[in-house]
């Protein structure tokens, strides 16, 4: 199922200010698209806006280019997965499943041997096949979830909603029912909006992240698109750690105001601007006199961490553990920062 979203904008009740401003999004058939965005930023209100729970003063909504209007326009086709999930504790785990479709009214309602091979399928699918009969109680936090899944698609929805489904998870847990999830949504053929707050698995499982802050859309790109491409220096910080270097654009080079730091060639037009770059991108250069002591920090996932003493502050510098250079001998180096993206007044520059 497709969903395009356009000019959406709703208020706080009784209020002017926008807790969505005038959003235009299309998720089509069958992607997998991912919500994120600092608290407060509107994630779950846009969510809850697609599933008809609240409605937007603005804007229209459209299901497969149909307008929507009513909560029974999107009868059965949604399914949602919020995180505070409440499984009926005194109903086993079939029964769970099987509630949406045993509340059916009569014309609708499957038969009961109907019902009960779906609920067997769903079990299937989710990997839990002998826990029909258990309760909710004696279930791990990941049955749960996927438990929670199962009833949300026991109506056959083609759109799935999740708000930060796994956010009561350990990690271990949320990174193996995530890929799951990814395999399911696949399998299933469903087109799949996801909120959360960990942007580790946005950038993992989702095919585009849409980045929002204050209401707005600010960038809306694939994983690779929005490492690679941050419009503004916002999305930049907000997907992983980075080092911002202020500085001045001055015959065709980024000049940094630190000591230590090495000018690198722009095209951008002169003036004050800021480089940002990851822990990782920044190269340590062997050569030149004085140059900026290293603190080791060990060595994760393959880099050597090292924390570089600027005049007034460390910087963290990861660099590949297969790299060698005198720096590793000395304690010193200059820092190399030539792959930096060049912002200006918090947008992209270069
Ligand atoms: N019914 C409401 N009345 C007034 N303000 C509201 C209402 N619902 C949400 N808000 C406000 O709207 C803004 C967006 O909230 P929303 O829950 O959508 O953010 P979010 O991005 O999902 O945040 P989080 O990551 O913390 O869940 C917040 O400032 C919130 O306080």
């Amino acid at each position: 199922m497709s969903v395009h979203v356009e000019n959406l904008t709703r208020y706080a009740p009784a209020s002017q200010r926008k807790l969505l401003d005038d959003i235009t999004l299309t998720f089509p058939t069958g992607a997998f698209v991912a919500l994120v965005g600092p608290s407060g930023a509107g994630k779950t209100t846009l969510l809850r806006a697609i599933a008809g729970l609240d409605q937007c003063e603005e804007g229209t909504l459209t299901l497969n280019g149909n307008s929507l209007k009513t909560l029974q326009d999107r009868a059965g086709k949604i399914g949602f997965v919020f995180q505070n999930y409440a499984l009926f504790p005194h109903m086993t785990v079939a029964r769970n499943i099987s509630f949406g479709l045993d509340v059916l009214p009569r014309g609708k309602r499957p038969s009961p041997t109907e019902i009960a091979n779906r609920v067997k399928e769903l079990l299937e699918l989710m990997q839990i096949p002998a826990l029909a009969e258990a309760y909710p109680a004696r279930l791990s936090g990941g049955q749960r979830q996927r438990v929670a899944l199962a009833r949300a698609l026991a109506t056959g929805p083609t759109l799935l909603l999740l708000d930060e489904p796994f956010g009561a998870l350990d990690p271990i847990v949320r990174r193996t029912i995530r890929t799951w999830l990814r395999t399911l949504h696949d399998q299933l053929g469903l087109t799949t909006i996801l909120v959360t707050h960990d942007q580790e698995e946005a950038l993992e499982v989702a095919d585009r992240i849409v980045v929002m802050q204050n209401g707005r859309v600010v960038q809306d790109a694939s994983p690779t698109d929005l490492d690679e491409k941050p419009q503004t220096s916002f999305v930049m910080e907000f997907l992983g750690e980075a080092v911002t270097f202020k500085g001045q654009v001055k015959n065709g080079y980024f000049v940094p105001d630190e000591a230590h730091v090495a000018s690198f060639p722009t095209h951008i037009s002169e003036g004050r601007a800021d480089a940002m770059i990851r822990p990782f991108e920044i190269m340590l250069q062997d050569e030149g006199e004085a140059a900026v002591p290293l603190a080791t920090h060990g060595k994760s996932n393959g880099y050597r961490h090292y924390s570089a003493t600027l005049a007034g502050r460390a910087v963290p510098v990861f660099v590949p553990e297969t790299s060698g250079g005198a720096h590793i001998k000395t304690g010193c180096a200059h820092l190399n920062i030539q792959n930096a993206r060049i912002f200006r007044n918090g947008t992209r520059a270069n």
